[in-house]
């Protein structure tokens, strides 16, 4: 077993500097909320800055009122003293409305900012999660990014926001109030500072093991999320129900949660002890000056309003020290958290447009040609194609027959490009299909996946979404679903094509498999494209409909090129060509009545199922 090299001691000083690298780079992660909102960060920083300033106008305007309240007792008559404490209480209660006042100001701009922030920052991780490759996909990292990013970001960035505003705010409050202190001894702001250190070392060390601690616990939340979707989604109510399988995932997801528990606890348990600790030293070091100025007054070298000043100003100034230091290590602990959201933003794909792309061929007059090629699934050393040819001439319909895993849906991720294969080249009409724009390249295919996606919506936008572009009309809509045999169906729903789909939102209807399968079978039609790859486009369909379906698709297909991938030799025997597959290769070819000459793998699954008086529709296991 390989062991891990000795993790060295980080030093105080790098610590420092890793802490103080976090915090300088601070304004480069504000640019993101400048660019949500500016003129709300604006009005934030003003009102801050007003804020910042009265807690000094009350210890100022708290000693003239003592003073005065003490001259206005040693005057003989009442309305002389009145007059003489009315012009600092009127002043006091104008800063004290005006607390209140900036308080809701600031409450709202908060919200706003909030709300444009979350906004924005779901637009970059949206942009960057339909715009990376599918092998992303294919790793837990970048699941547990994904996570990272859409968990934390948007609330990590308004406490940073937050924590950033609270340390202008104080820093202002702070400087005023080290002024205020500083004709009773220079070297009293300086005690405020060392005596809030111990506590801020804390801080920092503790918000870095909590940020380690749930990089650490990431999949661990993963999984509990998946525990919740499977116990409350309604694609798998049924399952659940009739296996029982409720105690199980909730167990799961209790014994993740609590371990999940116990770990933040014991983290938060430390943390209070060390907090206490640094609490009580704060204490000791401040209770000295108290003393200092006690004695002062009792001496006769101060006046009482000096005192209550004094007294004021040195304990919002600790409270303000603490708060500050604090409100830097909540920056530190949000950035490092932020972290987590640049780097998923800055993920590179890999299957990008070429630097000079090439215009694609139109009409596409030869067709495709795989030369060559292997590929491996990211993460995956097993080939699922090795060495793979196929030609797919032009306006041809071409069957794949294969068994299961034989590799089939595989050609169709590559022909679109959502892999490259580890080697050989895809041609298109003699072009590499990486000289192609992606857009383009994928504008000229349509495709039926295996297991097509029913979106909440309406009939007619289930269909639209095949080509939202060209904003299809409804004639054109109800063409596609008449080829795809979905008409009639959609023509039975309570609203026809206004029927919602799906039961998630009101009034919406839930379709057989079927159904489904047609529906998305008009998606895949609507869009004009010149290219064809339907994957199992029958395999939820009765023979009836299946049959039914085929007359209307020779019709629909013609002038176009199409890869039917199938397990049903009665929709692959009406191809021009059929090529069986097995373990990533191509075992034969040629059309349905070629095949049955040969005598080879495809003649022998359709006797096998024609004599054992079956619908021959599957291709066997033949060993
Ligand atoms: N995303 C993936 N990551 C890793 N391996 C994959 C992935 N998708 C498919 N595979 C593997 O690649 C092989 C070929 O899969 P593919 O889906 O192309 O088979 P198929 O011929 O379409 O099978 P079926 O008839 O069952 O749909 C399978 O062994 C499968 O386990």
């Amino acid at each position: 077993m390989q062991r891990k090299p000795p993790q060295r001691e980080k030093t105080l000083g790098s610590k420092v500097s890793a802490v103080l690298s976090v915090l300088l780079d601070l304004p480069q992660t504000l640019r993101l909320v400048w660019s949500s909102s500016r003129w709300w960060m604006v009005l934030w920083a003003v009102l801050l800055f007003i804020q910042g300033l009265l807690p000094v106008a009350t210890v100022y305007l708290t000693k003239l009122l003592v003073d005065s309240l003490v001259a206005a007792t040693k005057l003989d008559i009442p309305s002389q003293g009145f007059s003489l404490i009315l012009l600092p209480a009127v002043l006091m209660a104008g800063v004290l409305l005006l607390t209140e006042l900036l308080q809701s100001v600031l409450g709202w701009t908060r919200t706003m900012q909030s709300e444009l922030i979350q906004d924005y920052i779901s637009v970059l991780v949206h942009e960057k999660s339909v715009a990376v490759d599918l092998a992303f996909y294919e790793t837990p990292e970048y699941h547990d990014k994904l996570h990272q990013a859409r968990d934390q970001a948007s609330s990590r960035y308004l406490a940073l926001l937050e924590s950033t505003g609270s340390l202008f705010q104080n820093s202002i409050t702070f400087l005023a109030m080290a002024t205020v202190l500083l004709p009773y001894g220079a070297w009293l702001p300086l005690i405020l500072l060392l005596s809030t250190l111990p506590a801020f070392y804390i801080v920092v060390i503790f918000n870095r093991r909590y940020h380690q601690w749930s990089q650490k616990a990431t999949t661990d939340r993963r999984w509990t999320e998946y525990y919740d979707v499977v116990l409350t989604h309604s694609a798998v109510a049924a399952e659940l129900r009739l296996f029982d399988l409720g105690p199980h995932f909730q167990s799961a997801y209790q014994v993740l949660r609590k371990k999940l528990r116990r770990e933040r606890l014991n983290l938060l348990k430390q943390q209070s002890l060390a907090k206490l600790g640094a609490a009580l030293i704060a204490l000791g070091v401040s209770g000295a000056p108290m003393a200092w100025m006690l004695w002062k007054a009792l001496q006769g070298l101060i006046g009482l309003g000096d005192l209550a000043l004094f007294y004021q100003a040195f304990n919002q100034g600790q409270n303000l020290m603490r708060t500050l230091l604090g409100n830097l290590g909540e920056i530190y602990n949000n950035k490092l958290f932020l972290a987590n959201l640049f780097e998923f933003l800055s993920l590179q794909s890999h299957i990008v447009d070429p630097l000079e792309p090439v215009r694609v061929p139109s009409p596409v007059k030869q067709g495709i040609c795989l030369r060559r090629i292997s590929f491996s699934y990211p993460g995956s050393d097993r080939p699922v194609l090795k060495d793979f040819n196929l030609t797919i001439p032009a306006g041809q319909i071409v069957a794949i027959v294969g068994d299961n895993g034989a590799g089939k849906s595989t050609l169709s991720k590559l022909l679109c490009r959502f892999y490259d294969p580890t080697a050989g080249q895809i041609e298109l009409d003699g072009i590499d299909i990486r000289n192609f724009r992606l857009k383009d390249l994928r504008r000229l295919f349509t495709v039926l996946f295996q297991y097509p996606i029913p979106y909440e919506a309406t009939a007619a936008d289930n269909i639209a979404m095949g080509s939202l572009d060209s904003q299809p009309s409804l004639a054109e809509i109800e063409a596609a679903a008449q080829g795809a045999g979905a008409h009639e169906t959609i023509e039975r729903l309570p609203h026809g094509y206004d029927t919602m789909l799906g039961k998630s939102f009101a009034q919406g209807v839930e379709l057989s498999g079927g159904e489904r399968q047609r529906v998305a079978l008009a998606r895949a039609f609507l869009r004009n494209a010149p290219i064809i790859i339907l994957d199992e486009p029958t395999s939820a369909m009765d023979s009836w409909a299946e049959a039914e379906w085929l007359e209307r698709f020779r019709s629909l297909a013609k002038g176009r090129t199409t890869v039917v991938i199938t397990h049903r030799f009665t929709l692959a025997m009406r191809a021009d060509i059929i090529h069986v597959m097995r373990k990533g290769e191509i075992v034969e070819s040629g059309n349905h009545h070629e095949l049955l000459e040969k005598g080879g793998l495809y003649s022998q699954s359709w006797k096998a199922q024609t004599e054992a008086g079956d619908r021959p529709s599957v291709i066997s296991n033949l060993p």
